[in-house]
């Protein structure tokens, strides 16, 4: 997919923070720019206390990388840009290096649609400082949101058990990308359609929807809005039922499903938009049966997310498809996912590699160092962990112990040759050129209900989900704690 060239008419090379311009400045005013290093793209915490991640957002951060060039407009609105004292921020000679500078970076990246967990990368950039540098923002940005909205709708998938889910978001979405790329991520993690039709024209979504209220009401009476829906769309006709008296409503759309069904047609169903949809859903499912319309569909629609449909459910309520907007594209109760972007080593001189850690208070906080890569162990096609290793670290195969990041008490001891083991950090870009084919969307969104389905249920439960045991190599483990020691100069580590 081409974001750039079909949305915005030009790269998105400006679309950074400006501390990434400036620092991108100093490096190369310091002669570091062109120092090698490894940033990593990972969060810390499931979203919506949850016990998984779904990856997304990967085809538009290829697309970023593959337009990332600075052109003459960008280069001039820098140029222009000045500090108090009314000189430059830019000289002359950093906006010719922009000008000629050419991705050359190394990209790892998770693919899009795989279930991920804390800490462990999602993406590893590898390159100039500068590059590296430039794209923290942009990537994260990508990955961020797109990540977060298709785990809730996953999330909302699961609990509506293979029932078909429509996004209908685009109405209450963070404005126009916010509602472009939440319907993409929102397909990818099980929705069935999207009622936005650009997503559809830009992604090949399939576009799906109902009627609205006003349609109702335009007319005089109910029967007569339903008469003429039907006389538009009689192949596709859904009658929403809740405008005056719902119960009311279903026997409406009885009477004209019988007026169709003497023309050959079938109707498609009902939606019911508010009132308590367990006890009307069930009502309408008996009307519906008793006049022979036991194959007619009932929609459900009004802020419904993951908890509510999970509760709809235990009540029994007789939904078959459910219309999910506002609290899916804004990912209603946590609205980002936190994910960062840290570097974990630095080329030197002598060509060997220096990791970095980033000191906090909290071993939570403190990045995983070195140039490494996760290895996901399944058994009988169900994961059972993932190990993140240091890339070049010969490991016995035999005897593998991985060591949980927080908590160094808890560990585990796999014996991989009984196991499968999938490499997760593919090699998308090397040195700047694509090495990676893009899968379609219809790709990914398999994808994703693979590698949902090969995630014990434990980990899929809505609330205080298992967590699932991801820890680092012990060589790993080992250079870390010796970095923050180190850092921490030993004694001050209880301030
Ligand atoms: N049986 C049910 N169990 C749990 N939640 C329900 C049930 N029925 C409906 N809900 C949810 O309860 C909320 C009801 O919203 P609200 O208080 O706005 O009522 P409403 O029926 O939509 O009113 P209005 O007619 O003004 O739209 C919605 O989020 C809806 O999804
Ligand atoms: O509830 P959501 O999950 O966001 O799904 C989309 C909603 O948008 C429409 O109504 P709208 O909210 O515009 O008006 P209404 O609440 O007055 O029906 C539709 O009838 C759904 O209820
Ligand atoms: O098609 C629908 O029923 C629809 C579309 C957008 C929002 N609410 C409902
Ligand atoms: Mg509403």
């Amino acid at each position: 997919m081409k974001i750039t060239k079909d949305l915005y008419q030009s790269n998105l090379v400006l679309l950074t923070d400006f501390y990434q311009l400036t620092m991108a400045y100093a490096y190369w005013k310091s002669g570091k720019g062109e120092q090698e290093a490894v940033f990593n793209l990972f969060f810390r915490k499931h979203p919506f206390q949850g016990g998984f991640t779904l990856a997304a957002g990967l085809d538009y951060v290829v697309d970023f990388c593959k337009n990332f060039k600075f052109e003459k407009g960008d280069l001039e609105y820098l140029a222009g840009m000045k500090n108090k004292d009314k000189s430059p921020v830019f000289e002359q000679a950093f906006l010719e290096y922009l000008k000629n500078l050419a991705f050359t970076c190394d990209i790892d990246a998770v693919e899009e649609g795989t279930v991920v967990f804390p800490n462990a990368p999602l993406i590893r950039v590898r390159g100039p400082l500068i590059q590296c540098q430039l794209l923290e923002t942009p990537l994260l940005n990508i990955i961020n949101f797109q990540t977060l909205i298709a785990t809730k709708a996953a999330r909302i998938n699961i609990a509506a058990q293979g029932e078909p889910v429509l996004e209908f978001g685009l109405r209450r979405a963070q404005g126009i990308d916010g509602a472009l790329a939440a319907s993409r991520a929102a397909y990818i993690g099980g929705c069935t359609s999207t009622s936005n039709v650009m997503a559809g024209k830009l992604f090949g979504i399939p576009v799906a929807g109902t009627h609205a209220h006003s349609w109702i009401i335009s007319f005089e009476t109910e029967l007569e809005a339903f008469v003429a829906y039907a006389d538009a769309f009689p192949d596709q006709c859904v009658f929403l039922v809740d405008t005056y008296d719902t119960l009311n409503g279903v026997k409406n759309a009885i009477k004209v499903g019988e007026i169709l069904r003497s023309k050959g047609k079938e109707m498609v169903g009902i939606r019911i938009d508010s009132g308590d949809l367990a006890y009307f859903s069930t009502k309408a499912r008996q009307l519906l049966d008793e006049a022979g319309f036991p194959d007619a569909k009932i929609i459900a629609s009004n802020d419904l997310d993951e908890h509510i449909i999970a509760s709809l459910k235990s009540q029994e309520a007789d939904i078959n498809v459910w219309g999910v907007g506002t609290k899916l594209v804004t990912a209603y109760d946590q609205p980002a996912l936190g994910a960062v972007y840290k570097l974990s080593a630095i080329r030197m001189a002598d060509g060997t590699w220096d990791p970095k850690v980033k000191v906090s208070q909290q071993l939570l906080k403190i990045n995983i160092p070195g140039v490494h890569n996760v290895k996901r162990y399944f058994t009988k096609g169900k994961a059972i962990a993932d190990m993140i290793y240091l890339e070049d670290q010969d490991i016995d195969p035999k005897s593998v112990v991985i060591i949980d990041p927080i908590d160094a008490t808890r560990r585990k001891r796999l014996m991989p040759v009984y196991y499968q083991e999938e490499v997760l950090l593919k090699p998308i870009f090397k040195k700047g050129e694509k090495v990676y084919d893009l899968p379609t969307l219809d790709a990914v969104r398999n994808r994703a209900a693979e590698q949902l389905e090969s995630l014990d249920k434990t980990h899929k439960r809505l609330v205080n989900p298992h967590l699932y045991p991801v820890g680092l190599e012990e060589n790993l483990h080992h250079l870390r704690m010796e970095l923050v020691l180190k850092a921490k100069k030993f004694d001050n580590g209880m301030d």
